[in-house]
């Protein structure tokens, strides 16, 4: 059995980990824990854990409870792990990270797009960016990760492929991505309120969000290029889901045939679908589940190819992902705990 701790566990991420570790069968959740509920029975909080995760919320002072766990998961907000990690916790535990405190590798990067101070910028090359499906080798040794973002996982494994071929000029490349409000986490905010964001759309962040550098970061090393891209985000009035058009323009002379050969990179990963041909992403057919779908479209008029992704946020987006790196840290199938299939409805 792996025995978890959870920080952050009342949280969005943090119900989503509880949601899935509470059934994986290699898995005893031996503590979640709050500041604001500590004490409280995890089921008081949310209700639909009655019977399940019944266990009283332990406080955030995480450093006393580490000798009976084998791994801690922090879905906390940005800056929260990075003060509480240190020497002593990671010769004790494993670290799985939902925020973006190890992600970037450039700190000044870091502390310039989110506004605040590394406190242990000393793990940060250390830190493995558990993007599963490209990062596995690094993942299975390590023991900090860095899970990856949500906008940024999609992103990333709907262009991967043509940034490692080579085959896009990366100087075109625009991405326009959308997520339901659950991204935003729980906690309350005007901007996020019923109606704020009922019956509407928008952009937010424009040339502006943080997650700009992460993706830049990553298709920087597949394509082995330094990159610079638009990202444009839109809040969607829907709880879940992530959806992706990415454009660029293709080399000169690359053909469609070459495109569809470049998404072979992922016929042996479960998680990641590739769409048949005429069939587009979309965030119902992967809800609630760890999947990313992926498809592409070749324009002839425009020589631009369109590359599209569909993912659960809390799920491949956030929690999800960061079981599938505890599996691989741990030597068990990754798709352990995670085989739910998507909820239709
Ligand atoms: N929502 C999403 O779709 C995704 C989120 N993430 C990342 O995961 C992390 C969690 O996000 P999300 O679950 O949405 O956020 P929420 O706001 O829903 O939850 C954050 C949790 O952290 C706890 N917390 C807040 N401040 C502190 C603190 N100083 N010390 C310890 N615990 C604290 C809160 O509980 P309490 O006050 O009780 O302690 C709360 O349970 C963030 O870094 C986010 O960027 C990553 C990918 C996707
Ligand atoms: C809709 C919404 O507000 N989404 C959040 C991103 C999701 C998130 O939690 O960020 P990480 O993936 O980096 O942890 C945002 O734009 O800041």
């Amino acid at each position: 059995m792996i025995n978890v701790g959870i920080v952050g566990s009342t949280g969005y991420g943090g119900c989503e980990l509880v949601r899935f570790l509470s059934t994986h069968p290699n898995v005893n959740i031996e503590w979640v824990s709050s500041r604001t509920y500590s004490d409280q029975e995890y089921s008081d909080v949310y209700k639909s854990y009655f019977t399940l995760l019944d266990q009283k919320c332990v406080d955030e002072d995480i450093e006393k409870y580490l000798d009976h766990v084998d791994v801690v998961f922090f879905a906390t907000p940005q800056g929260v792990c990075a003060k509480m990690v240190n020497e002593n916790v990671l010769k004790k535990v494993k670290v799985i990270d939902l925020s973006a405190d190890y992600r970037i590798k450039d700190v000044e990067t870091y502390e310039s797009w989110y506004g605040i101070k590394h406190a242990s910028p000393e793990f940060i090359q250390e830190a493995v960016y558990g993007l599963c499906e490209i990062n596995r080798e690094d993942v299975k040794k390590a023991r900090l990760v860095a899970n990856p973002g949500c906008y940024p996982t999609c992103s990333i494994l709907s262009i991967y492929p043509l940034a490692k071929a080579g085959l896009i000029d990366m100087d075109t490349l625009i991405i326009d991505a959308k997520s339901g409000t659950s991204g935003a986490g729980r906690g309350a905010k005007v901007q996020n309120l019923y109606c704020e964001v009922n019956e509407s759309i928008k952009a937010y962040g424009v040339a502006s969000h943080r997650h700009t550098p992460e993706i830049e970061e990553q298709l920087g090393y597949a394509s082995s290029s330094k990159v610079l891209l638009n990202f444009t985000p839109h809040l969607i009035p829907m709880n879940r889901g992530i959806l992706i058009t990415a454009y660029a323009k293709l080399k000169e002379g690359v053909s469609e045939e070459e495109v569809k050969k470049a998404y072979d990179i992922y016929k042996d990963e479960y998680f990641v679908r590739v769409l048949k041909e005429g069939n587009v992403p979309e965030v119902r057919n992967v809800k609630c589940s760890n999947f990313v779908d992926v498809a592409y479209k070749v324009d002839p008029r425009t020589h631009r190819v369109i590359m599209m992704g569909a993912m659960d946020n809390l799920v491949k987006g956030a929690a999800g992902q960061a079981i599938q790196n505890m599996n691989i840290m741990f030597g068990l199938d990754e798709k352990t705990g995670l085989m739910l299939a998507p909820a239709v409805l």
